[in-house]
């Protein structure tokens, strides 16, 4: 990370020494002589890091850093500082003597300190320790404004989906397995977290493991992690996920395409709560409450020899099956609701409606994608729609809106949103088809990051599966 560092010292040969050293490590420096200017520049360049000396004319040192954090927590804080909720990491420059200042300083949320004279050297390892907890903020508190934006309230009061909360939420104090079963895009994840968030475990991780996008041969290494030297390339030993969810939760969604040997290992997981790591020879200990989720008939696969009668048994201590959206129609008014009340997350001012006749089109419509479609197909009117009315030709949705139908996306785009997003579709898409429709290959081959490639697969709806004929998800389409 090339990090934009602010320095503020009244003594020029300290800040000439820092500019270079800052300059040096392939940084950005930013200089001021005093408090005042500092805090100017503070507002003006949103540096990622502060170092402040804490003797300062004027304003002093400690005054800049109490200025500071009342700026990270108001509203107009800088953008870059994520709407004040993480302010630039401030490290004092202390001379000898200034101790209790510096304690003082740490208390008020200075990030570290450096007592003067120090060498290059030391304010380097000072330097790179403070960007590198930043950079891990950063990435936290991204994520977990993705996992709220994505994962939000639990929208519905149809009897049947609230029958099925209801259990979940009785199976959440336990410590039982829970199979949460339901179509494609019905909110298996949904309720998944929200039996995490219900359990006593709920400030412990939750980690959703997909094993129907992980090759089925690093399915077991993702799962239980590695010893040093179990295979090529295992220089060290890695954690798995069952480990990083230590005392919390692990979901694992599209169980039904779990390998049998995986199921094997997975069974004595439940049956002991231990593991062996790939390549280890020592036994784990976990302590893990394990979800699991599936759209396929598990009973038949085990008809089929597919799928362990006893890991069947083991899973659905209770199972919850979340019904269709077809079957929850009296849902639909309040899901479209909530999802045109995110329109902001598109940068689309305005409120967006939906017009009766658009209502009616959404409530005789087959979604066949359940929640996920819906999610999609109010997302592209609301841009189609530019934030305003939204008509039943926003939606692309058959008028007829008749059983089984799928929405329309043959038709060709006209406003710049419309065209971007048939475009990337297409990206997508085609490089399914390049690469066999091996989701792995086709990540890669787009240079982009396995996890996010199948979130823009499901952001788009596309199943990732070769397409049926006719189907909109042929890569030839658009
Ligand atoms: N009851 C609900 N209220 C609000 N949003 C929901 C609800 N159920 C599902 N969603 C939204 O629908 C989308 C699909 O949900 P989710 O990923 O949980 O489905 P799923 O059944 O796990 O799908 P898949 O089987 O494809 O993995 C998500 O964006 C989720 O936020």
């Amino acid at each position: 990370m090339r990090a934009k560092i602010l320095i503020i010292d009244d003594d020029p040969d300290i800040v000439l020494a820092l500019e270079n050293r800052v300059t040096w490590m392939g940084h950005e420096p930013v200089t001021a002589g005093n408090g005042k200017d500092g805090l100017r520049l503070l507002q003006q360049e949103q540096p990622d890091l502060v170092l402040l000396d804490i003797q300062l004319p004027g304003l002093s040192g400690l005054d800049v850093l109490q200025h500071l954090a009342g700026l990270a927590r108001h509203e107009d804080a800088p953008s870059r500082w994520l709407s004040g909720s993480i302010m630039p990491p401030v490290i004092m420059l202390t001379a000898f003597g200034t101790i209790e200042l510096a304690v003082k300083a740490m208390q008020l949320g200075a990030a570290d300190f450096v007592t003067k004279p120090f060498t290059g050297d030391h304010i380097s390892v000072v330097i790179n320790k403070t960007l590198a907890a930043l950079s891990l903020r950063r990435q936290v508190d991204a994520l977990q404004r993705e996992v709220a934006d994505r994962y939000g309230p639990i929208v519905g009061d149809n009897k049947k989906l609230l029958e099925q909360l209801g259990l979940a939420r009785q199976a959440a104090a336990s410590t039982v397995t829970v199979l949460v079963l339901g179509e494609t895009g019905t909110g298996k994840e949904v309720v998944a977290r929200a039996i995490h968030g219900w359990s006593p475990r709920k400030d412990k991780p939750f980690v959703a493991v997909n094993c129907a996008a992980i090759p089925k041969d690093l399915l077991e290494n993702e799962l239980f992690g590695h010893e040093k030297g179990a295979f090529t390339g295992a220089v060290k030993r890695e954690a798995g996920k069952i480990e990083i969810a230590e005392g919390g939760t692990v979901f694992l969604d599209e169980i039904g395409d779990m390998s049998l040997s995986l199921q094997s290992h997975l069974l004595r997981v439940l049956q002991d709560q231990t593991f062996y790591r790939v390549g280890g020879t020592q036994p784990v200990h976990t302590d893990v409450r394990f979800l699991a989720a599936t759209n396929k008939d598990l009973k038949q696969a085990i008809k089929q020899g597919a799928f362990r009668e006893d890991l069947y048994y083991r899973l659905e201590v209770i199972s919850i099956t979340l019904p269709p959206l077809r079957e929850r129609m009296d849902d639909v008014p309040a899901l479209a609701r909530h999802f045109l009340g995110q329109s902001a997350k598109f940068g689309i001012a305005g409120k967006p409606t939906l017009s009766e006749a658009a209502l009616g089109v959404l409530t005789r419509y087959h979604w066949p994608g359940n929640i996920r479609e819906l999610e999609n197909v109010l997302t592209r009117a609301v841009i189609l729609s530019a934030g305003g009315v939204i008509e039943p030709h926003h939606l692309h949705l058959s008028s007829s809106a008749s059983p089984a139908q799928e929405p329309d996306h043959t038709e060709e785009p006209r406003f710049y949103h419309e065209k971007m997003e048939a475009y990337s579709r297409k990206v997508l898409l085609e490089a399914l088809h390049r690469n066999d429709w091996n989701q792995t290959r086709a990540a890669e081959d787009l240079g982009l990051q396995r996890t996010y490639f199948t979130k823009m697969l499901r952001q788009k709806n596309i199943s990732g599966r070769p397409p049926r004929p006719g189907s909109s998800d042929s890569w030839t389409n658009s």
